[in-house]
């Protein structure tokens, strides 16, 4: 369902607009002042569009949109602005600032109808070249250059204010027989079904990505080498159970995995090599384990 935010500090014309929306199957969510709608756009990850007011007292809604787009969880959420201002001065503002696009009041229900398709089939058109530039396309999970990107900013949390965050590596054991034995098809299940159990076995702020073939990077804020150690463990063991349903019966993989954890002066590069090394040290004493040279 499209849920669109419409701030007004008018509540007429939130009852009117919100009804026609409404009518249209769209889920609506009302605001009447600008402080109210940040707060509900902070609270709610599900909202699609924002019409936004521009006139309103205590924060108008120029001022609404440039916190929006100054807010890196909002700021390419599609906002169109409804005014009672049609000077260009105005509208160049808004535009400026990044709204997608304006209705002047009075406005045509059909002509605002039409701009709020308008602008979510660009959402939609936006929202699908994301994610095919930030995820794997066989297993959904995040690529390797997300990876890079989102892990380089966890670290600099870590910095800023001095908490934990572990990566572990992971590499299926001896998965080039399972190609050859299975074939590249049976393969390709095995990556898609460890993806799934990933998915499923690590919380939703952990950074999950396929980093190369068979080889994957899990970044866990907030996680130290302990608790690091204990999911990684459980991943392996959740393996371990398996089964992948093969024309050859049954088939089961392992996991070798490696764990590092962030102290003061990580570097990216320093906490791959870290983690890496221990999924050498991993596969060198025998794979299907989990190791830390922490
Ligand atoms: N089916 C499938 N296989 C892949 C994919 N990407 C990489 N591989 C295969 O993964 C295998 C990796 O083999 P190796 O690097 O030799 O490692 P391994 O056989 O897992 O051995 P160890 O890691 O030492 O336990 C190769 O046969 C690759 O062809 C993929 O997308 N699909």
């Amino acid at each position: 369902m499209t849920h669109i935010l419409i701030v007004d500090d008018v509540a007429s014309n939130l009852v009117l607009l919100g009804s026609h929306l409404e009518d249209q199957d769209y889920s609506v969510i009302e605001a009447t002042n600008g402080p109210q709608a940040l707060d509900l756009l902070q609270s709610h990850d599900d909202i699609d569009l924002v019409l936004l007011d521009v006139e309103m007292p205590k924060m108008s809604g120029l001022e609404v949109l440039r916190k929006i787009k100054q807010d890196e969880q909002i700021k390419d959420l599609p906002v169109i602005l409804v005014t009672a201002n049609g000077d260009d001065q105005n509208v160049v503002d808004g535009l400026d600032l990044g709204a997608v696009d304006y209705v002047i009041k009075p406005y045509s229900l059909s002509v605002l109808l039409a701009r709020v398709r308008s602008a979510l089939r660009e959402k939609e058109r936006l929202d699908l070249m994301e994610k095919w530039a930030t995820t794997d396309p066989l297993t959904g999970l995040y690529n390797r250059r997300f990876f890079f990107e989102q892990a380089q900013r966890e670290l600099e949390r870590v910095q800023r204010n001095e908490t934990d965050a572990s990566f572990i590596i992971l590499d299926i054991d001896h998965f080039k027989k399972v190609n050859d034995e299975y074939g590249h098809l049976v393969g390709d299940d095995v990556l898609e079904g460890l993806a799934k159990l990933f998915k499923e076995t690590f919380r939703k702020v952990d950074l999950c990505c396929r980093f190369g073939g068979e080889e994957f990077v899990i970044c866990l804020p907030d996680t130290d080498t302990e608790g690091a150690l204990l999911v990684a463990e459980r991943t392996r063991k959740k393996v371990e159970e398996l089964s992948f349903n093969t024309e050859k019966g049954p088939l089961h993989v392992t996991i070798s995995l490696g764990v590092s954890s962030a102290n003061e002066n990580t570097t990216l590069e320093d906490m791959l090599k870290r983690a890496d090394d221990a999924l050498y040290q991993a596969k060198q004493n025998g794979r299907n384990r989990t190791e830390s040279l922490d």
